[in-house]
């Protein structure tokens, strides 16, 4: 794993010259933030190698590299769920790629249920803390300690200085916004009413199906974590109507223009 991480790293090293202090992995129907980013040099992931690529409708399949108010990024247009057949080692294999890249600091997005009844449609969630329901992790096997410890802690998973950051950039900004914990599930299937329940009990306030795997990675290699969750529907159950991926994506396009002016922002503060 280390060889193909250094041989994906060499590649990038060769063809951009941008040296990214932070990553931005854009949930589904996110990716308009790229139109935040200058000078913009674009690789598929299907030319980049060992890169897995994306299968799923709203993650076009891209790492764009370039500036945002004259920081450099590295912004992941779309992002590998387990759901897609893809191992834990390759869902997180970008963000071990990110941190040889000498990247520190990462903020992860999502489109999500919400399972808090306070929020709606187009509620913009700051993660405050994971729960992981994926029923597995991605660090199971044996531990390669050039990448981070056997045992990592996770007492402070979602930096608390990038959520100050990104609260005080929000309020400067009139930008909305919830606090809550992001519970991650394997999907591809929404929840049942009962499982929503369930995971209301155990302190969800958003449902989805990634950024759990990344953010461990993450915080197991030593990286500052700042998590946005983008609530595109209320959790089943809550919500009277079914769930489609479309009414996903639409919704989350809807809210993305203040979520990208918000992530834009807090970016250039980093
Ligand atoms: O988490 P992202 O990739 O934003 O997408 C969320 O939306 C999709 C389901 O509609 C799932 O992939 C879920 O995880
Ligand atoms: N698991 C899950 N993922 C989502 N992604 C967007 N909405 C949802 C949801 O309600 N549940």
């Amino acid at each position: 794993m280390y060889d193909k991480v250094m041989e994906t790293v060499t590649y990038l090293n060769e063809k951009v010259a941008y040296r990214p202090k932070v990553a931005i992995i854009l949930g589904s129907g996110l990716g308009d933030l790229v139109d935040y980013i200058e000078e913009k040099v674009e690789i598929s992931y299907e030319e980049i190698p060992n890169f897995p690529v994306s299968t799923v409708a709203g993650h076009a399949g891209q790492l764009v590299f370039g500036k945002i108010g004259g920081v450099e990024v590295l912004a992941m247009k779309g992002r590998f769920h387990y759901y897609e057949g893809y191992d834990m080692k390759q869902v997180t294999y970008p963000v071990y790629v990110m941190k040889q890249f000498g990247i520190e600091n990462i903020i992860v997005s999502n489109a999500a249920g919400g399972a808090n009844s306070t929020f709606k449609p187009g509620t913009l969630m700051l993660i405050t803390d994971h729960i992981n329901a994926f029923g597995t992790n991605p660090l199971i096997g044996k531990n390669d300690e050039r990448f981070g410890p056997r045992f990592p802690d996770m007492s402070e998973t979602y930096t608390k200085k990038l959520q100050e950051l990104a609260k005080t950039t929000a309020k400067e900004m009139g930008i909305d916004y919830r606090e809550g914990v992001y519970l991650g599930t394997t999907g591809p299937t929404y929840e049942t009413a009962a499982e929503v329940r369930a995971f209301i009990s155990m302190g969800a306030d958003a449902i989805g199906m990634s950024t759990v795997p990344e953010v461990i990675i993450a915080n197991y290699t030593g990286m500052n974590i700042l998590g946005i969750s983008c609530i595109t529907n209320m959790a089943t159950g809550i919500a009277k109507e079914a769930h489609s991926h479309e009414a996903v994506v639409e919704i989350a396009k809807r809210t993305g223009n203040e979520f990208c002016r918000w992530v834009a922002e807090t970016v250039k503060k980093i």
